[in-house]
Parts: C-alpha cells; structure tokens; sequence
C-alpha cells in the first residue's frame, strides 16, 4: 500500500497534483463587470473594539453610549475605520487574493454614519477600468468602484474606488518593488525644495484652532503641518490578525512561506491597518464630531512587522458650517516609518467640534 506520508512519496505527489485556485488574475476582469461578492460580515462589536483599540482609535463616541447620545447618535455606531475595512475585506477573494498591491483609493463615502453592531453586509464591486502596468509586465492595473449594502434593507453604507496591481496569469506575481529606490528618501538626501518657509500647528483640538491656523497660514509662504506623538509598532495582530477579521484573504498579509521569495521578503500590513493607524495618531489630536469622506489615498512603499507607524497631518481647507456643534476641516493624512518614510497619504474630510459646545 502507498505511504503518502514517506517524504519522497508525497514530494512527488505534490508536484503531480494541481492547485485549485482562489483569487482572480488581471485578465480575468473586463471593463463594466459586476461582481457579487460571497455574504460579507456580520458587523461585530467585539471586532470594531479590536480594531480601534489595536490602531489606537480610542474616540468614546465608538465604546459607549453615553458619548455617543452627546454627539447625536441614539448607541454607539461603528467606527468607520473598522466599517470600510468590512466592506473591503469580503471583496479580497474575488479582486485581490492573488498578491496584487494595493495602490490607492478614492472617494470614499459614508452613507450612514449609524450603521449599529449585529447589521448583516452584502458586497459588490463593479471594474470601472483595467490596464496593462507599462513599468510591470507581470502586472495589470484595475480600478473597481465596491459599495457595502446592509443586506437586510438594501441600504447603501459606504462607497469607494480602489486600485491594485494585478498579477497577470503568466507569469506567476512576486510581491515587490522595493529594489532600486532612487529617490531621495533612499539614498539619504533631503529635498525640501518647494516647502513652505513656516510650519503652523493649532493652538488645541477644536474647529477654531484649526480654522484659526489655516488662517494664520493664508496668502502667506506657510501651511498647518504638524506631527503627531504617537507611534505604533506593527505586530503580528496588526498584520496578521486585522486583516483576516475582515475576511481579507489576500496572501500577502498571513503566508510568510509565500511572501519569502517576495522583495519584502516576509507579510506585509494591510493598506487599511496602515491608514487606520495614522488617522487614529491625527483623531487623538482633534475632537472629531463626524467622519465625511476620504480621498486621493496612496500607499508609497511596504510596512513590515516590527515597523513603527507615526503620523504626520496638513489642514487643506476648512469650513464654518450652519452647524452649532462643528465646523468641517478637509486633512491631508500622512502615516510615515521609523526611517521617516510616507508608506501612506490621503485626504479627510471630518467635522470637528467647536469650542463653545
Ligand atoms: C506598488 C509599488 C511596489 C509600486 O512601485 P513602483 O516603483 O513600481 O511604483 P510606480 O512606478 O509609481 O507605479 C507602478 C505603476 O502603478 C501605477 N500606479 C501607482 N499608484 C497608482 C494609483 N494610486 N492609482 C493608479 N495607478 C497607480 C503607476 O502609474 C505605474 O503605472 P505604469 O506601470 O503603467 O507606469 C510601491 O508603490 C509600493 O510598494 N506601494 C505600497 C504597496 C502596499 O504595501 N500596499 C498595501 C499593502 S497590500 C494590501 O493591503 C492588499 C489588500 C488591500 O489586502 C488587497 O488588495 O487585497
């Protein structure tokens, strides 16, 4: 009788036996397609506190009903962070599993901002664009546009585009693009050429010091730009865990054997844990009264367990609104490494609350 266990034996049968796939190669989309994706989550209370104790999104707006009920809210709603990371996750499978990188995003929209613990989500996504990489021949490049539906009512949550690098079917993906950095952050130089002469910070966390700030800077060679304390060490809950509590399956984030031969060499963070970090850094700095919109967002290079994560925030514009309780502030985010590398940018569309509440 075969002993499929001799190693010999089962080498061979492993070279002879075929891989079921999972995951999509670039040509397998076409422009105009929509995809259902298989059911999503069911929106945890347990996860949305792991996700925001983990990257340091501590708002008690999203743990007690108590702050919840000062800002409006009837309960705690759940974080928008750990929201769009539920929508995101579910639609991995089907568009990204293959180990494409995650490029950028854009206008993401909160349609509810009370979606409540225990709602049930559906997902689709719908390729909006795909082309061929003219710098990568192993890759495509696909944008989709994905929404996330409560599945009970068919209400829409939240929407985005999203673009990845998509390994073509031949040949088969490796997860890199670190070799050959020639821009200054890798050979050392600093080029700040072009920089305002002045940095501006706001004097406190409310709408007014922001306004305030911004002012101090307008029709002057200055901008409100400051850097936020706080750092967070990327561990195997943060790479690892994160992810696949959102149903990511994408490889790059739990299969160290297959990242090996990759130029990172090992997993790497989920874009959104990275974001999510350093929005929280720019969060604990502000009192954020209500999360509007996202845009323009771009993940610059890997991060890697064992990298540090800080954040560094430009107020672009804000707005006093007919609202007693905030004002709107559009940010630029930036979450950077212990080398002071931007691994992440995007902007933020947030109210803020005023002082006199
Ligand atoms: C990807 C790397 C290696 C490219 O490094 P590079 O030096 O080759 O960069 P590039 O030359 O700037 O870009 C290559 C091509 O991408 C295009 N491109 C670039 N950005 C955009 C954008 N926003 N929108 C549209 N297109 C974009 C760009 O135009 C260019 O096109 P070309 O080949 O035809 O010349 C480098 O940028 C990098 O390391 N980025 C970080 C990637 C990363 O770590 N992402 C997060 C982790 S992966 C992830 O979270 C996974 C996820 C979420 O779970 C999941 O999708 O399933």
């Amino acid at each position: 009788m075969t002993d499929w266990t001799d190693s010999r034996t089962f080498s061979n049968a492993l070279e002879r036996a075929e891989t079921l796939e999972k995951g999509s190669c670039f040509e397998d989309f076409s422009e105009g397609q929509t995809i259902e994706h298989a059911a999503g989550l069911t929106l945890s209370a347990h996860a949305n506190e792991l996700w925001m104790s983990q990257t340091l999104n501590h708002d008690p707006v999203y743990w007690r009903s108590d702050a919840a009920r000062a800002v409006g809210y009837d309960d705690s709603p759940i974080h928008p962070d750990y929201l769009l990371a539920s929508v995101m996750g579910p639609s991995v499978e089907d568009l990204s599993e293959k180990g494409g990188y995650f490029l950028g995003r854009d206008d993401v929209s909160i349609h509810d901002p009370t979606v409540a613990p225990g709602t049930e989500i559906r997902v689709e996504s719908m390729v909006e664009a795909k082309r061929e990489s003219s710098s990568r021949p192993d890759y495509g490049i696909v944008t989709w546009e994905t929404t996330g539906f409560d599945a009970e009512t068919g209400d829409s949550l939240l929407s985005y585009t999203r673009t990845n690098m998509i390994p073509r079917r031949e040949p088969m993906a490796t997860d890199g693009g670190r070799e050959s950095p020639t821009d200054s952050r890798a050979t050392g130089e600093t080029d700040d050429s072009g920089l305002p002469s002045e940095f501006v910070s706001p004097d406190g966390p409310y709408f007014e010091d922001f306004r305030d700030a911004h002012e101090r800077t307008t029709n002057r060679d200055a901008a409100v730009a400051y850097r936020h304390e706080r750092g967070r060490t990327m561990d195997d809950v943060m790479v690892a865990t994160l992810p696949l509590v959102t149903l990511n399956t994408a490889k790059q984030h739990h299969n160290d054997d297959y990242m090996a031969d990759s130029p990172s060499g090992e997993i790497v963070a989920y874009g959104d844990v990275t974001r999510s970090v350093a929005l929280g850094h720019a969060r604990s700095d502000e009192r954020t009264y209500r999360e509007i919109g996202y845009g323009d967002e771009q993940f610059h290079d890997f991060v890697t367990v064992g990298d540090t994560i800080y954040g560094f925030t430009r107020v672009l514009a804000t707005e006093d609104t007919d609202d007693s309780e905030a004002g709107e502030v559009t940010f630029e985010h930036y979450a950077f490494n212990q080398r002071d590398e931007p691994v992440y940018s995007g902007t933020r569309t947030a109210l803020i609350q005023k002082r006199n509440q």
